[in-house]
């Protein structure tokens, strides 16, 4: 597995005139309104508009893995989960699957879905838009597929470390959206959000942010909101093992069924920082919490960024360097029989409790083939043991089962529902 390939293309109107129009009339019963059409012949003032990220076709061929999980980090992320409505039967559900489809493969590539006059992203390209699509525990009963639901999605046990809000938890069905351009990402929240029509509500939605490409000098992994680092020790694609630890296996395993084949499972959490707390502590203790320096992300073992971490190394005054509840030490898969994720976080900023501390943190966002060798060990191990927990709270938390792309003229989800 390679991360995603991504192709540059001209702005839209250019990829597809025939669909760059028309504003959105109302979700499932859309009603054509005008078409809007424009000046394409100008030149992209930087690469970021003009980059798009396969959504389906020969890059991501039926088996390969939805867009939004190698991705590159994008800028501007919303996280979007919903309940089928009472009366939404299997039926209506693939219809609801199929409309979802069928705009996001248009709008990854720089189109406006049919009948959409909005105008929001009008005069953008697809600024790497990915669209990647969830479906929950509660999903399978309410559309009679009991017996398809994976052992993988079993409930993720309590921590005492966790706050949850049940109503900001869990869903039938799950959307990630990413962008590099702000309106570009709202157009897909937006379209696919109408697009539900009356086949399910919204249950909870969260917006994020990341680094936007080119604030740096050059590429560089992301800081999150505690200022650290973040992202460095990530399997790697081209780590033999990436696929295995990441993706459901062809055929599927014991824990997941074949139409889960090349997926993966994404546990989400929003997990909020005391950031007054973690301000209060010296540069020196905020390194120790975590074991990395915090200017260039090099582990207290010494080297750069990207040395590996030494867990058994001694500073000269005798004392080991990374301490025993450093973040790096609990967290790694060397202190938990091998367990890894794939984190690929945003983060959030939702204003300010009536106390004045900041409501922001992370939409942690780990993907992985079995959360029972990924996240469940490593954050029953943090949960315990970890410095870093002291300043962080969980508020959220939800589960999904992410299949594989569509393939040419599929629908996400399609060899779940009529497999
Ligand atoms: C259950 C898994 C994890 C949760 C929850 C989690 C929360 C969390 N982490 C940071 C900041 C950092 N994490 C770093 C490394 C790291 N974190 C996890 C897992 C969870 N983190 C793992 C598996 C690792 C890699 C460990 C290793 O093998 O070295 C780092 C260091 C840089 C890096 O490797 O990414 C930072 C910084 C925050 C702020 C946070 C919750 C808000
Ligand atoms: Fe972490």
């Amino acid at each position: 597995m390679t991360q995603d390939s991504i192709s540059r293309r001209r702005l839209l109107g250019t990829a597809g005139a025939a669909g760059a129009a028309g504003l959105i009339a109302g979700g499932a019963g859309a009603v054509a309104a005008d078409r809007v059409s424009r000046d394409t012949d100008s030149t992209a003032l930087t690469s970021i508009g003009t980059t798009s990220v396969a959504f389906a076709g020969e890059a991501r061929a039926h088996g390969t893995p939805q867009a939004g999980i190698t991705t590159a980090n994008q800028t501007h992320g919303h996280l979007i989960a919903f309940d089928l409505a009472p009366g939404t039967d299997r039926k209506a559900t693939a219809a609801l699957l199929r409309r979802w489809t069928e705009a996001a493969r248009e709008m990854s590539d720089g189109r406006a879905p049919d009948q959409d006059s909005s105008g929001i992203a009008l005069d953008a390209g697809p600024s790497s838009l990915t669209v990647t699509m969830g479906f929950g525990r509660t999903f399978f009963d309410k559309v009679g597929l009991k017996d398809k639901l994976p052992q993988a999605l079993s409930p993720l046990p309590d921590f005492s470390s966790d706050a949850l809000d049940r109503k900001r938890s869990d869903g039938d069905l799950w959307l990630q959206l990413g962008a590099d351009d702000g309106l570009v990402a709202f157009h897909a929240l937006r379209t696919l959000q109408r697009l539900a029509g009356d086949a399910a509500r919204t249950r909870w939605y969260m917006a994020g942010f990341n680094r936007t490409p080119g604030a740096t000098t050059e590429p560089r992994t992301t800081r999150n909101l505690m200022g650290q680092i973040d992202g460095t020790n990530n399997p790697k694609p081209e780590e033999e093992d990436f696929d295995t630890r990441i993706f459901v296996p062809k055929g599927g395993d014991d824990s997941s069924p074949e139409w889960m084949a090349g997926g993966s499972y994404a546990v989400v959490r929003r997990i909020r920082m005391l950031l007054d707390s973690w301000d209060n502590l010296s540069l020196a203790q905020q390194e120790r919490v975590i074991g990395r320096r915090k200017s260039d992300g090099a582990p207290l073992s010494g080297g750069t960024e990207t040395t590996p971490v030494d867990l058994n190394k001694f500073a000269a005054d005798g004392s080991i360097a990374i301490r025993g509840d450093a973040h790096v030490r609990v967290a790694a898969p060397e202190s938990n029989q091998g367990a890894a994720m794939l984190r690929r976080p945003f983060s959030y900023h939702d204003g300010f409790s009536d106390d004045g501390t900041p409501d922001a943190g992370l939409l942690f966002i780990a993907w992985q083939a079995d959360p029972m060798k990924g996240f469940v060990p490593v954050q029953r191990k943090l949960d315990r043991g970890d410095g870093l927990s002291r300043f962080l709270r969980h508020e959220a938390s939800g589960l999904f089962a992410v299949p594989a792309a569509a393939g040419d003229g599929e629908y996400v989800g399609q060899r779940l529902l009529e497999g």
